[in-house]
């Protein structure tokens, strides 16, 4: 039987790097994580370990640190397309860039309304990310945010649903609703101003969560789809993931008390995980 290599690309992943830009005011820090992944003519690297097309994984990396000093100024995006097209323009065996970046937010202290010159509070789980992937004649761009954790403590019920033999869950029209909200979008107009868009995008995700009278999280997912394309015409189609993180109402009754939607296990696992695309037809 002959066996083929099919599909296969390598690249760097978990490229962490962190920078200072130093305006005249104050100092801006960022900190991101970059993946590189290269897709082309590397079969004879596989089939008789010729290296000579392959450009290391290192100097991938090294790459990415060079190109920041100045080109890392602005969005992420900007970033990532720069980088991609550095690689495919110097590498002739490479057909397909993906350049993923994940960024850690750092927001300046605040004292008395002021922002402080150069120190940081860290450490949230939100994170800024996009993707690009760029070929000879095309090149895409995905933004995103993801562990997101968002929680409201009303306007969110769960019946009427399909019931057998093993359904134990009580329908109820009041309950927890939280999540950790990954959201991925693509666009209609080439070069829009990512981090406007980004930041205009999360407050209609969280405006939309919070206002929403949620029949289940797969409807405030819709709504929330599609208040970010109504709002926000460069945007062509939205991912949402949201795992529903339960909150389970506890037992007091076995104590003799009554719990009116007050005491609950805060669970992580397992979760519910509602996921949906909303596009333009
Ligand atoms: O909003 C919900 N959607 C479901 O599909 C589901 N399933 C479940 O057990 N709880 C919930 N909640």
């Amino acid at each position: 039987m002959k066996l083929t290599l099919k599909k296969n690309a390598y690249g760097k992943n978990a490229i962490n790097l962190s920078k200072i830009i130093r305006h005249p005011t104050y100092h801006e820090f960022r900190q991101i994580s970059v993946n590189v992944s290269l897709e082309g003519d590397f079969d004879t690297a596989h089939t008789i370990g010729d290296n000579a097309k392959i450009l290391p994984t290192d100097t991938q990396k090294n790459t990415i640190y060079a190109l920041a000093k100045e080109h890392f100024t602005d969005s992420i995006e900007t970033f990532g397309l720069y980088v991609a097209n550095h690689f495919i323009n110097n590498n002739p065996p490479v057909s397909q860039v993906t350049i993923s970046i994940i960024e850690h937010p750092w927001t300046r202290m605040a004292f008395d309304g002021e922002l402080h010159h150069h120190a940081y509070v860290g450490g949230a789980s939100e994170k800024r990310t996009t993707t690009i992937t760029q070929t000879a004649d095309s090149v895409t761009v995905t933004s995103g945010l993801k562990d997101l954790l968002i929680l409201k403590t009303t306007d969110s019920g769960f019946e009427g649903y399909s019931k057998d033999q093993y359904t134990t869950l009580k329908e109820t029209p009041d309950r927890i609703f939280a999540t950790q909200c990954e959201a991925t979008w693509t666009y209609t107009a080439q070069h829009p101003d990512y981090t406007a868009l980004f930041t205009k995008i999360r407050e209609t995700l969280l405006k939309t969560f919070a206002h929403h009278k949620s029949l289940s999280v797969q409807q405030t997912l819709l709504a929330m789809g599609e208040a970010v394309l109504n709002e926000n015409a460069e945007v062509s189609e939205i991912t949402l993931k949201l795992p529903n993180k339960h909150h389970i109402l506890f037992n007091l009754e076995q104590f003799g008390m009554e719990n009116k939607n007050e005491i609950f296990i805060a669970t992580d696992e397992p979760y519910g995980y509602i996921t949906g695309t909303v596009s333009r037809e």
